[in-house]
């Protein structure tokens, strides 16, 4: 179980995440979703502890991870994954590597330093990769792979982690619609087959609400709805993005399949990141 209580995050003068009280029990879906300045990505940092709480505390199953230190710290990080929107692969190193790279934490620190792997971490990396349907590029440059093939890497990685727990950053936000299905298809899967928790950000409710078993609405800091996807209301959708953002918020394009296949290309070629803004520009 996850527990957070009264966790606020100040950035100077800005409370940038007010009195956040969440309980995650291990093994659930999570949404998170709200508008551009909303604190999701705070959120998420704070758990992982990327970021420290300015007040209040994060537990996870009795542990107090806010006042964890050294090697206690970096075991916790270890456990809860971080998955980012933009990948943060090595570019210019094979995918295996990039994969094995996500054990390197469980490891001593010498055989961290000389990065070596033995025999059963390049089988259970590529193990990884065959579960993403992306075993074909293992000995590729992870630069040349599109953002889709990037994003399962990614997701590989921090499958090599052995993590409790998966946190996604906005994912899917720079994929085009059929890769960020492929991609949130496969955090579904890892969330159903390994019970692993997954909390993950997501800019559209269309997306959350096809995944997610619960969904945690953001308004300027604060959580202003915690609940299964059937209790969004156009009412409650309108208190987490507001009037103004409503229309991208309902947009029902993030998942569809029915689109070309242009961002099979390396990323370096693809279209510029998919935004719901963007919806009636780059389909049909
Ligand atoms: N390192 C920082 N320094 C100063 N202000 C920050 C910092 N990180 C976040 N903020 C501010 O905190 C608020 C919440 O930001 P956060 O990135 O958590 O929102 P978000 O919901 O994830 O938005 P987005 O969807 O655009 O990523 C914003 O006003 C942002 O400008």
């Amino acid at each position: 179980m996850l527990k957070l209580q009264s966790v606020n995050r100040r950035f100077g003068d800005k409370l940038a995440v007010k009195n956040i009280n969440l309980s995650i029990a291990s093994g659930e879906m999570v949404g998170v979703i709200g508008s551009s300045g909303a604190g999701k990505s705070t959120l998420l940092r704070m758990i992982n502890q990327l970021i420290g709480v300015s007040d209040g505390t994060i537990e996870f199953d009795g542990t107090k991870v806010t006042s964890l230190k050294g090697a206690e710290l970096r075991n916790w990080q270890r456990d809860c994954a971080m998955i980012f929107q933009q990948f943060n692969l090595v570019p210019r190193l094979d995918v295996l590597t990039n994969v094995m790279l996500g054990r390197l934490n469980r490891r001593n620190t010498f055989s961290s330093l000389i990065k070596s792997f033995t025999e059963e971490e390049q089988l259970e990396a590529l193990e990884a990769l065959e579960r993403l349907s992306i075993a074909q590029t293992a000995l590729q440059r992870a630069g040349t792979l599109s953002g889709g093939q990037q994003q399962r890497v990614a997701i590989a990685r921090a499958l090599m982690q052995q993590p409790k727990m998966i946190l996604a950053d906005e994912p899917i936000a720079s994929l085009d619609p059929r890769n960020a299905k492929v991609v949130m298809d496969s955090l579904k899967a890892i969330n159903e087959d390994d019970g692993i928790t997954v909390i993950t950000n997501l800019h559209t409710l269309d997306t959350a609400r096809n995944y997610c078993e619960r969904i945690i609405g953001m308004s300027h800091g604060e959580v202003v709805f915690d609940g299964p996807p059937e209790a969004l209301t156009t009412e409650v959708a309108r208190r987490i993005y507001g009037a103004e953002g409503l229309k991208d918020a309902f947009s029902e394009s993030m998942t569809s399949t029915s689109l070309d296949d242009e961002d099979d290309a390396p990323a370096d070629k693809r279209r510029a990141p998919y935004r719901d803004a963007d919806a009636h520009v780059t389909l049909n």
